[in-house]
């Protein structure tokens, strides 16, 4: 897929204020810091789109972006980070909760994964937790530039291993570097079969009866 135009459309806490649940869309979260910013604006190939940090806790509102005006791109907080508020985590929590149990139009769920660390049991339960509410995800290594390849394929092997606890099948998964622009081509394919199958009267729009 060639990504043509990107635009930034909102950043909400509330579901009832999203974009309409018209197209389908794809949300990219995991922890705080694990790159999920750097890699949406490597996939648009748009520097700036999503606002990066060195500091985790950057990204702190649902962020939808329009990706060829036909389907969204959704950067999410990241989970985990120690430095926030018990209030403000259990905030963050339930709207991020509330929003991928009831965004309808929600075709996969990205979850990154830092590529450099041994599992980590925050991620692991993460996964699981969509499994069982049944939401579809992929997994996505993020920051594979930062080691060789050795020690990056051990690690998703260590991880994949860790998820046969949770799963009999281990869901997908891609390799990325949003500096070396690595997994791009694999991920936008990815998409875009998934978008063919998308079909609009299938959604029955979201009604919010609370946020
Ligand atoms: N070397 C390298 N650095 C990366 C990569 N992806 C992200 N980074 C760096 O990691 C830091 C965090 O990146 P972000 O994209 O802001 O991370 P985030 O997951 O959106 O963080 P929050 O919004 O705070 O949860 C930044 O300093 C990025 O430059 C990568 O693939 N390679
Ligand atoms: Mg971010």
């Amino acid at each position: 897929m060639i990504v043509k135009s990107a635009d930034f459309v909102c950043s909400n806490t509330q579901i009832s204020k999203l974009p309409p649940a018209t197209k389908p869309e794809y949300a990219f979260i995991g922890r705080s810091n694990v790159g999920k910013s750097s890699l949406i604006n490597m996939l648009t190939s748009k520097k700036g789109l999503a606002k990066t940090s060195q500091t985790p806790g950057k990204t702190q509102l649902i962020n939808h972006f329009l990706i060829n005006e036909s389907w969204y791109i959704v950067d999410l907080p990241g989970y985990g980070y120690a430095r926030i508020s018990k209030s403000k985590k259990e905030e963050w929590n339930k709207y991020i909760r509330n929003y991928l149990e009831k965004r309808e139009n929600l075709q996969c769920v990205f979850i990154l994964i830092d590529s450099r660390l041994e599992p980590q049991k925050i991620d692991l339960e993460f996964c699981a937790s969509l499994g069982e509410r049944g939401i579809p995800f992929v997994i996505t290594f993020t920051k594979a530039d930062k080691q060789g390849k050795v020690k990056t394929d051990q690690n998703v092997a260590k991880f994949r291993k860790a998820m046969l606890a949770f799963f009999e099948e281990v869901p997908q998964h891609f390799i990325t570097s949003a500096e070396l622009q690595t997994g791009r081509d694999e991920i936008l394919n990815f998409i875009d079969e998934v978008n063919q199958k998308f079909d609009v009267n299938d959604v029955s729009i979201y009604q919010p009866d609370q946020d």
